[in-house]
C-alpha cells in the first residue's frame, strides 16, 4: 500500500475526479447485485409454476434498467479514473523532463542515456498503471466485492456465506509474502531493461564505429548475452505471477465446492430456495474478477512502488550548479579574468586544472592549444558553469561568474564544441535555435561570417533542408559551420570556439577567422584548437599541459622560443607543405 502513500499528493490534488470515478465503480457493483436477484426470483416462479406474463415482463425489465445503468455508471468510472491516470503519466513526465533539463553536467556523468529514457517512459508507465488499473483494482477488491459479499448475506444466507469465503484469507497471504519478493525482481528487472536500453542506444548511434572496426559480431553478441540477462530477471518476476495466478483459481474452486455441499443441504432442509443457491452461485462467479483483482492489485502496486523510486530517485538529485536567482541579472561584459588553483572532475581525483589564470580584455582573442587531454575543453566547461566546484575563481566583468543568474550568463556565451549536435530540423531552425525570432538578413549574415553560405546553395531545399539525424547528413566541416553560424547568431560577448574547425579546410579556417575579426568587434573570443594556425592572431595564445600553463605569449613570442608551440607549428607547416604539394586541401 506504501505506492498509494506515497502517490497520495496526486490523489489529494485530484480528489474530485476519483470521488467521482469511486462512486461510477460503487453505481456499478450496486447494479451487479440485481440480476443474479431477478435469476433466482425467476427460478423459484418457474420451479413454483407460478410465473406469469406480467411478473416475466417486469423481471426483464429490471434486468434492462440495471443494465443501461451499468453502462452509464461504467463509462462514468473509466472516462474518470483513466483519466486521471493519464493525467498523472503527463506531470510525472513533465517533471522528470524538466528537472533533466535542469541537470548538471555530473548528473549526465553518473546516468547513462539509456536509463535515463527507460525511466521516462517503462517506470513512468509503471506508475501511472497505479494511478489507473491500480485504483480500479482496489475499489474493485472493496467495492464489488463487499457488495456482493453483503448481497450474498442479506439477500441469500449469511451461514453460506461465511463457509464459501472461509478460503479467501489464504489469498491476502499470499499477496503479502510474494507482494515483496515482486517489489525486488521488478526493481532488479527495470534496472536490467535500463541497461539494454543504454546498450542499444549506444549501439545504434556508434553503429558507425563499430562497422568501422568490423565489430558488428562482437556488439551483436554483447546485445544478446544483455538481452539474456534482462530476459533471465524479468522469468523471475513472470515466475513469482504464476505462483499467485493459480492461487485464485484454487480459492475459487474451494468456494464453489463449500458452496455446493453446503448450500445443497440447505435446499434439501429447505432453509433457503432453489433459487436462492442460483442466486448465490450467481453472486459466487461475481466474486472471481474481485479476487483476482486482488491478486493484480498486489503486483501493479509493488510494480508501480519500484518504479515510483527508481523516478523519484532522479527527481530528488539536486543539480550542483546552484543558480542565483537573487544574482546579478545583467549580461556579463569586460575583462574575462580566470583564475583556477585546482579542479577535478566529481569522483575523480586526478587534477584536470592546476593554477590555471589569464586574463583576457574585452574585444581581445585567446588561443589555448596543447596535448590531447591537456586540459582545453575543461577551462570551458568551468567558464560555462558546467561544474562549479573549484579552488579559485572565475571573474566576468568583475563579477564572479557563480554569482550571475544562469540565464542573464549564460545566453552571452556562444559555445562551439568540435562536434556540435543538429537537430532534426531545418539548416535555418538549425541556426536560429537559440534565436527563432532572427530576421533572415540576421540568419544570412552569420552563415556568411561561418562561410556557409555557398554550401547551403548547394543544398537541394536550400535554408529549408532538413538535417540532423532524420534528414540529410552533412559533412563535418558543413557541420561545424552549421553550429559557428548558430553561435554568432546570437552576437555573443564571448565566443568559444573549442576545436571547432578542425574538420574544415585551411583556406575556410582563414576565411572565418578573418570574418570574426571584422565582425566581432569588442567582444571577446577563446579559440581552442589542435591546429594552431587557427590561434597565430589571437592576442594571448596559452599552451597547456597535463592541466597546467605550460607556455603562454603571442604567437611571435612564443616562436622564439624552443618549445612545444614552436615544434609542433613548424611540425604541421611542413605537414601543409607536403600536403599542398600532393595537391591536397
Ligand atoms: N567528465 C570527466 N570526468 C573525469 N575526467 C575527465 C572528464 N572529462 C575530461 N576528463 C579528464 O580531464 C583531462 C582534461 O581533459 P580535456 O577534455 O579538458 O582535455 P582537452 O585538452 O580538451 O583534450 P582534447 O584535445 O582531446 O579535446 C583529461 O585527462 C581527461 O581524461
Amino acid at each position: 500500500m506504501s505506492i498509494f502513500k506515497k502517490l497520495g499528493w496526486y490523489f489529494k490534488a485530484e480528489w474530485k475526479t476519483y470521488l467521482f470515478g469511486l462512486l461510477g465503480l460503487l453505481i456499478t457493483a450496486l447494479l451487479a447485485v440485481i440480476p443474479p436477484r431477478m435469476i433466482g426470483i425467476l427460478v423459484d416462479l418457474i420451479h413454483g409454476h407460478q410465473l406469469t406474463v406480467k411478473s416475466l415482463v417486469v423481471d426483464l425489465l429490471i434486468l434492462l434498467a440495471a443494465a443501461l445503468g451499468q453502462y452509464g455508471a461504467r463509462y462514468m468510472w473509466r472516462t474518470a479514473i483513466w483519466g486521471a491516470a493519464a493525467k498523472l503519466e503527463k506531470t510525472l513526465r513533465q517533471r522528470l523532463f524538466g528537472h533533466y533539463m535542469t541537470m548538471d553536467q555530473t548528473f549526465y556523468q553518473k546516468y547513462r542515456t539509456g536509463d535515463l529514457m527507460a525511466r521516462a517512459t517503462n517506470d513512468l508507465q509503471a506508475v501511472q498503471r497505479v494511478a489507473g488499473g491500480g485504483i480500479l483494482q482496489f475499489a474493485d477488491s472493496i467495492i464489488t466485492g463487499g457488495t456482493t459479499l453483503i448481497a450474498m448475506m442479506t439477500l441469500v444466507n449469511w451461514r453460506l456465506t461465511l463457509i464459501a469465503v472461509l478460503p479467501f484469507p489464504l489469498l491476502a497471504v499470499m499477496a503479502y509474502y510474494l507482494g515483496q519478493k515482486i517489489n525486488i525482481a521488478f526493481r532488479d528487472s527495470q534496472a536490467a531493461f535500463s541497461r539494454l536500453n543504454n546498450k542499444a542506444q549506444e549501439s545504434i548511434s556508434g553503429v558507425k564505429v563499430i562497422k568501422s572496426l568490423g565489430q558488428e559480431q562482437e556488439d551483436i553478441d554483447d546485445f544478446n548475452q544483455q538481452v539474456d540477462q534482462t530476459i533471465n530477471v524479468n522469468r523471475r518476476v513472470n515466475r513469482l505471477d504464476a505462483l499467485f495466478d493459480p492461487i485464485t483459481t484454487v480459492i475459487i474452486a474451494l468456494a464453489y465446492v463449500a458452496t455446493i455441499v453446503m448450500g445443497g443441504s440447505l435446499v434439501v432442509s429447505h432453509v433457503i430456495t432453489i433459487g436462492n443457491l442460483v442466486s448465490f452461485i450467481t453472486y459466487l462467479s461475481m466474486m472471481i474478477w474481485p479476487i483476482f483483482a486482488v491478486g493484480m492489485l498486489f503486483n501493479t502496486m509493488e510494480r508501480g512502488n519500484a518504479s515510483y523510486d527508481r523516478v523519484m530517485n532522479l527527481i530528488n538529485e539536486k543539480s550542483q550548479v546552484v543558480d542565483q536567482t537573487e544574482g546579478v541579472g545583467h549580461r556579463p561584459e569586460g575583462d574575462l579574468d580566470f583564475n583556477v588553483v585546482n579542479f577535478h572532475y566529481p569522483d575523480d581525483p586526478q587534477v584536470a586544472l592546476k593554477n590555471v589564470s589569464f586574463t583576457i580584455p574585452a574585444g581581445k582573442t585567446l588561443g589555448i592549444v596543447g596535448r590531447v587531454g591537456a586540459g582545453k575543453t575543461t577551462i570551458m566547461r568551468l567558464l560555462l558553469r558546467q561544474f562549479e566546484r573549484y579552488q579559485g575563481w572565475i571573474k566576468y566583468g568583475d563579477t564572479n561568474i557563480l554569482d550571475y543568474q544562469l540565464d542573464s550568463y549564460l545566453p552571452a556565451i556562444g559555445y562551439v564544441p568540435q562536434d556540435s549536435f543538429l537537430f532534426s530540423e531545418s539548416v535555418r531552425e538549425n541556426i536560429a535555435f537559440a534565436k527563432p525570432e532572427a530576421t533572415n538578413k540576421e540568419v544570412e549574415q552569420a552563415v556568411e561570417d561561418a562561410d556557409l553560405a555557398s554550401q547551403i546553395d548547394q543544398l537541394e531545399n536550400g535554408y529549408d533542408t532538413l538535417v540532423g539525424e532524420e534528414g540529410v547528413s552533412l559533412s563535418g566541416g558543413q557541420r561545424q559551420r552549421v553550429a559557428i553560424a548558430r553561435a554568432l547568431l546570437i552576437q555573443p560577448e564571448l565566443l568559444i570556439l573549442d576545436d571547432a574547425l578542425s574538420a574544415v579546410d585551411a583556406e575556410t579556417e582563414s576565411k572565418i577567422l578573418t570574418n570574426l575579426h571584422r565582425e566581432r568587434v569588442g567582444k571577446t573570443t577563446i579559440i581552442a584548437a589542435h591546429r594552431l594556425s587557427s590561434v597565430m592572431r589571437a592576442d594571448e595564445i596559452i599552451v597547456m599541459d597535463h592541466g597546467m600553463v605550460a607556455e603562454r605569449g603571442t604567437h611571435d613570442q612564443l616562436m622564439a622560443h624552443d618549445g612545444w608551440y614552436r615544434q609542433m607549428f613548424e611540425r604541421q607547416e611542413l605537414e601543409m607543405r607536403v600536403r599542398g604539394a600532393n595537391g591536397e586541401k
